[in-house]
């Protein structure tokens, strides 16, 4: 490291950044806030286990290290459980002095919101309203609503949460598949009865990049034609198309200042867009500052995996098994000679888009079928067992005879066999 002044030096003389290269935007606003919706949208997946309140705030305590800036915890009107843990995880959060803001969501109902009043007067905490209505005519369709009763309902259900006090977002869901004109009609309605904020909802992930642009602008336009200047937009997607993560992204470019996203990705259907790759990414866009410890992400990402009993993919990037694990010849030869120069900085980065150890882990090698020397040697060193001809070979042979990596076991099978016969 010692020939380069500083660790970006030599990331600019060792690798090449085609990202940079005209890189127009995804600058992440001054004012960006995350928005984490695990423990609400996450937990309206079907195959997700509702965890433990200690659970639950363990995750908001990490959301908080992790620097995210607010977490939605529940629907406090959908049932007396919900009222009840809302209200202990508000208290306790409270009570330890977080900074991590707490949001709800409910629908424009009267009776989804006063519990949210009810929460935040007994937990002694602002609590943010999110409140939701699907604005599109295939909702319309399916529920035989208008644009007037969608009205109607949102105003009366914001009346109430100001004149509460409490910070309304009014969020359309399925905007990315509702006529402009509707949307022009509720957001103006919205802002016009105290609504500070416009969610933007991909409820069914239908969104490309190209329609998160058209959104945001329109909706930029829809509310400098307000005459107000402090109404935020958010940007909630999900991944029914694979596109949550690039349009959680883009959506910063374009103009929101809040993205929701949820730990590996869980929520309804497929999911939304995964939080702790939007982080990653961000750092990696050079977006993040030192207030987001990103050595948390592995913690954040196994605690979701745990609470909500969500399995991890073992090809799943930063916290999968085989995130920063090989077992090809040639990579590993690279990233054993990179360890073997001392230099963990070269082996973080010389076959991963990610380096292992801006998360605390480490590079892993294996032994396969598509193994050469390299794998076996550094293996057998890694465990101070004296390497020579003979016993590489004897490794090497088992392993292309297999269809799958060797076990641990395996191998020292080998090398008891190998030391016997010499
Ligand atoms: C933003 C999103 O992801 S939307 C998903 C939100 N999360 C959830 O739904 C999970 C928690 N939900 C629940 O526990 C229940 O669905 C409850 C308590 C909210 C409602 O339960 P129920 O009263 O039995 O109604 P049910 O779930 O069968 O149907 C939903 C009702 O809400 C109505 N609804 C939905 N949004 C709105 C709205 N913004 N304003 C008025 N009514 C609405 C639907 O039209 C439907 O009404 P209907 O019963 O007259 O047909």
């Amino acid at each position: 490291m010692s020939e380069f002044a500083t660790e970006r030096d030599r990331a600019a003389d060792l690798i090449f950044d085609w990202n940079e290269v005209n890189r127009k935007g995804r600058i992440l606003p001054k004012n960006a806030t995350f928005f984490d919706e695990t423990l609400r949208d996450g937990l309206q997946n079907p195959s997700v286990v509702d965890p433990s309140i200690d659970d639950k705030l363990k995750l908001l305590f990490l959301m908080e290290e992790l620097g995210i800036h607010m977490a939605d915890i529940g629907l406090p009107g959908s049932s007396p459980r919900a009222f009840e843990d809302c209200l202990r995880i508000s208290k306790e959060l409270t009570s330890a002095k977080a900074k991590l803001r707490v949001a709800c969501a409910g629908r424009t109902v009267v009776s989804d919101i006063t519990p949210m009043i009810e929460l935040s007067q007994r937990a002694g905490v602002p609590i943010d309203v999110y409140a939701f209505i699907g604005s599109s005519p295939i909702r319309q369709y399916a529920e035989s609503w208008d644009v007037g009763l969608i009205a109607q309902r949102s105003a009366e259900a914001i009346d109430i949460a100001v004149k509460a006090g409490l910070e309304v977002t009014y969020v359309t869901e399925d905007t990315t598949r509702s006529r402009p004109d509707v949307l022009t009609t509720l957001f103006r309605a919205a802002i016009d009865h105290g609504a500070s904020r416009i969610c933007l909802s991909d409820t069914v992930g239908h969104a490309t990049p190209d329609g998160v642009r058209n959104l945001i602008q329109f909706t930029k336009n829809v509310i400098a034609g307000t005459g107000r200047t402090d109404v935020g937009i958010d940007w909630h997607g999900h991944n029914d198309r694979g596109l949550a993560l690039e349009n959680a992204l883009w959506a910063f470019e374009y103009g929101a200042d809040r993205v929701h996203a949820t730990g590996l990705g869980v929520g309804e259907r497929v999911g939304n867009a995964p939080m702790e790759l939007m982080l990653l990414n961000l750092k990696l866009l050079g977006q993040l500052d030192e207030g987001h410890d990103l050595t948390k992400l592995l913690e954040y990402s196994q605690l979701v995996s745990k609470a909500l009993h969500w399995g991890i993919p073992i090809n799943y990037p930063l916290v999968g098994r085989d995130a920063f694990r090989t077992a090809t010849g040639v990579h590993a030869a690279a990233i054993i000679k990179s360890i073997a120069k001392g230099d963990r900085w070269l082996a973080d980065r010389i076959y991963s888009g990610v380096p292992a150890g801006m998360i605390g882990r480490t590079q892993e090698i294996c032994i396969g079928f598509m193994s050469g020397a390299s794998n076996v040697n550094f293996w057998l060193a890694l465990r101070n067992i004296p390497s020579n001809e003979r016993l590489v070979s004897e490794i090497l042979r088992t392993a292309k005879g297999l269809d799958r990596i060797m076990t641990d076991d395996e191998v020292m099978a080998v090398v008891e066999r190998v030391r016997e016969a010499s």
